[in-house]
């Protein structure tokens, strides 16, 4: 197995019974998800996924990337949050670090994940002369920011491509059933892949959600899917003493009630960023509610301990640190002599970049916990398409069993409402009349005279 789980330099912060004394907890919280049992039950497709996957859907996928990377020399995904963010960790994780500008490569552009005319124009502006086609990606097909780069990305390919052309470009994942995506898409005959309904937004990039882009980039999803299978069997053990996706829960709701309040998602490589925000979307969309929960945030190392260092190591210490680390880099590269040797760097030469990047996790690891931030280590042996896959279901099941030990629905994610009536009555949206009244009589009332 390629994932270890180290939770020794927290135990200056918690000791192990504290630990110990959540295993009867993470028990029943286990059987809540195999029995489907708990709050959220009906959105728990994610546990046996990888066990027990539509095969004819998974090869038709294959197939769609395949037709995707022989005509075209780009695909645009359009999604935002769990429609989006596993495919582009992924993407990111495991791909060349300049996959786009390499010749050669299908590459592959995000829209929909934010609002702003000025990224979609560019984006526009950028795809001028270049084969595209394009994978739009909801599960309700009603959120806002995807819907509306559809629309322009929409009559762009159709400008293009004409509407006979643009349909066999265009390709939606989406509900099998129903919702304003699925309907269009049955209209327009575009080729559909489903997102299952008892699989939540932030549970599904092993679904078409991500594995559609991530094998049009070129990646293996047989090995993806085999590493997610292969954690889903050893992670299919309440056992606390010997289940380390459990630890890691078990130990973050220890720090947690500790009054830890923050945990810091930290990488050494930087493929992680988009490992990190996929993870940061599915430990704060289902633990942040209720008033309670770990925020979690991230960091780039070595990049942020020249900015958010100084931070970590003297400022308010109610963060926890928890280091994703990749035991062998995917490419050795040894640091030569320098003759004149002007920046006194003669005495790594020899070395390799990552032995110098292994000491730098060391060094900083020994700072911040000396500066009172307890550390965690999810270790993978190595990069790759299978080893991501196994981290995506240890993530996945530490997250819905921290959850349901924190004591909220895992599953849900209500609060993200909040801001979307706003700006739908703030939009004039039919049927947001009253809320509109509401909301720009509290503005004007808050305007000084
Ligand atoms: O796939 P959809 O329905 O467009 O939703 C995208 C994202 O938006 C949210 O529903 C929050 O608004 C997330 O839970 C989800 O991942």
């Amino acid at each position: 197995m390629a994932i270890t789980f180290d939770y020794s330099n927290a135990l200056s912060f918690v000791q192990q019974h504290e630990i110990d004394y959540f295993g009867d907890f993470v028990n029943v919280a286990h059987r809540k998800l195999h029995e489907k049992e708990g709050p959220g039950s009906d959105y728990l497709g994610w546990v046996n996924l990888p066990l027990a996957y539509d095969q004819e859907e998974f090869a038709r996928i294959k197939h769609a990337a395949q037709r995707i990377r022989s005509h075209s020399d780009a695909l645009i995904v359009i999604g935002i949050g769990g429609s989006y963010l596993g495919a582009r960790s992924a993407i990111e994780a495991l791909s060349h670090t300049f996959h786009n500008q390499m010749e050669g490569k299908t590459q592959i552009y995000f829209a929909g994940q934010n609002i702003s005319s000025t990224y979609i124009t560019h984006l526009l502006e950028m795809l001028e002369g270049k084969n595209i086609s394009l994978n739009v990606i909801s599960k309700s097909g009603t959120t806002t920011e995807p819907a509306i780069a559809f629309r322009i990305l929409r009559e762009y390919m159709e400008k293009k491509y004409g509407k006979h052309g643009a349909r066999r470009r265009i390709f939606a994942t989406t509900d099998q059933s129903k919702g304003a995506l699925k309907k269009l898409a049955d209209e327009e005959g575009y080729e559909t892949f489903v997102i299952p309904d008892d699989v939540g937004g932030r549970y599904s990039v092993l679904t078409a959600v991500g594995l559609l882009p991530i094998a049009a980039a070129g990646l293996d999803i047989d090995q993806m899917m085999a590493g997610a299978a292969a954690a889903a069997e050893k992670y299919n053990n309440p056992d606390l003493a010997t289940n380390e996706s459990y630890q890691y829960a078990a130990v973050r709701n220890a720090l947690y009630r500790k009054g830890k309040s923050i945990e810091l998602l930290a990488n050494f490589e930087p493929s992680l960023h988009f490992v990190s925000e996929w993870w940061k979307q599915l430990f704060g969309e289902s633990e942040g509610k209720d008033q309670k929960g770990l925020y979690p945030a991230s960091v780039d190392f070595t990049t942020d301990l020249h900015s958010m260092g100084q931070y970590v190591q003297e400022g308010r210490r109610d963060l926890i640190e928890t280091v994703l680390a990749v035991k062998k880099p995917r490419i050795e590269l040894t640091i030569q002599e320098d003759e004149g040797n002007l920046d006194g760097l003669n005495f790594v030469a020899g070395m390799t970049m990552d032995e110098v990047n292994k000491q730098a996790a060391l060094g900083t690891r020994l700072a911040h916990v000396d500066g009172g931030v307890p550390n965690l280590i999810v270790e993978l042996d190595e990069l790759t398409e299978y080893t991501y896959g196994e981290m995506v279901y240890f993530f996945e099941k530490a997250c819905g069993i921290s959850g349901l030990l924190l004591g909220v629905n895992p599953f849900d994610q209500p609060g993200v409402e909040a801001y979307k009536n706003n700006m739908f009555a703030l939009l004039g949206k039919p049927g947001f009349e009253s809320q509109k009244a509401e909301l720009l009589n509290r503005i004007a009332a808050a305007k000084p005279e």
